[in-house]
């Protein structure tokens, strides 16, 4: 059932928005969209990298501004909303959190993939010693049975978590996948609950309204659905569903849908939209910030860039592994 506590937004227009544009938003960009979201009354602005603290690499592609900037920047232009940052252990150390919690960054969501929560144990204690409002992300849920997903949370809660997430990373959970992820959560853990959608199989404002009423505490949301693949739950039009269905939340609809008309998607590079490939990352299971990797890839083999997608589905690849986008592409190219 609907409760009647606020819900919480976390905005993820300057972190997984940060894949859709490959990392290349400017200060002045970072300073215009931090104002606007913080305006419309978003709780969390989460801003680094895509990948998050240490992810400015070839590996992951450079992003424009440095790590500093980037939070710096966000921290000096949020004016009520508290900044996030995200930590994949591994990726980022716990000298980058330090680092970060110094520029003013107070939450940190410490992900990893959903089966390997052990490796977030010193992460997840590294942030509360730092004061933080410290979250663990448990990546790519889709590809754990809830039970299994459940111990992977509780290992978090144990290591001090204040919220654990499902995350949706893929795109690729149906509305009952969702409701039975989160509403075991709520059953099972003491800490908070949280959900993180890509829309790439148009179920991303949703699976969110389903996991909302399974209980969710905390809930992500970007302008104009900013964010890798098929982009995230689009802030705007889940907080117009949520008004309709009476769920509390702080954000102003309309501050929300002119910020994402007027400002975000004129700075698109690529729409952020469904098409053919954001749709075969939901339809195969494959991590939505493959998307601009594999396009990049198939033009440049010359293969059809929903065969590397499939392809890297059956290979169970996770996040980490985008070097393999260009293995498997050569390998089909060799194979014509
Ligand atoms: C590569 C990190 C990733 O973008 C985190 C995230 O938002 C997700 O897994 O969906
Ligand atoms: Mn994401």
């Amino acid at each position: 059932m609907m409760g009647k506590k606020k819900i919480l937004f976390n905005d993820v227009t300057l972190r997984d928005g940060m894949h859709a544009i490959s990392h290349q938003y400017s200060v002045e960009q970072i300073a215009e969209l931090t104002e606007l979201i913080d305006d419309s009354g978003v709780d969390i602005i989460e801003a680094t990298h895509g990948d998050g603290l240490g992810g400015s690499s070839i590996q992951y592609g450079f992003s424009k501004e440095t790590e500093k900037d980037i939070i710096t920047t966000a921290v000096k232009h949020a004016k009520n909303a508290k900044v996030g940052v995200l930590l994949i252990p591994g990726i980022g150390t716990i000298e980058h959190l330090k680092r970060a919690s110094e520029w003013g960054a107070s939450v940190v969501r410490v992900a990893t993939h959903c089966t390997e929560a052990d490796v977030s144990e010193q992460h997840i204690k590294a942030g509360i010693d730092l004061g933080m409002d410290t979250v663990g992300f448990l990546m790519m849920s889709h590809r754990a049975a809830p039970e299994l997903l459940l111990e992977e949370a509780k290992k978090m809660e144990s290591y001090g978590a204040s919220t654990v997430y499902v995350v949706d990373s893929a795109g690729a959970l149906t509305m009952d996948d969702t409701r039975r992820r989160v509403a075991l959560f709520k059953e099972n853990l003491s800490t908070q609950v949280g959900f993180h959608a890509h829309n790439n199989l148009s179920l991303g404002v949703a699976n969110s309204i389903v996991a909302i009423e399974e209980g969710a505490d905390r809930i992500d949301a970007s302008l104009a659905g900013m964010g890798a693949g098929a982009g995230n739950a689009s802030l705007e039009q889940l907080v117009a569903v949520m008004n309709k269905l009476d769920i509390p939340h702080h954000v102003d609809l309309y501050k929300a849908m002119d910020a994402a008309e007027n400002v975000m998607k004129p700075m698109m590079k690529r729409p952020v939209q469904i098409d053919r490939l954001s749709l075969t990352l939901g339809y195969t299971g494959v991590y939505s910030s493959f998307l601009l990797f594999a396009e990049r890839a198939g033009k440049e083999y010359g293969v059809d860039a929903r065969d590397i997608l499939t392809k890297l589905a059956e290979m169970e690849a996770v996040g980490g592994q985008e070097d393999w986008i260009i293995g498997v592409a050569q390998e089909l190219a060799k194979a014509k």
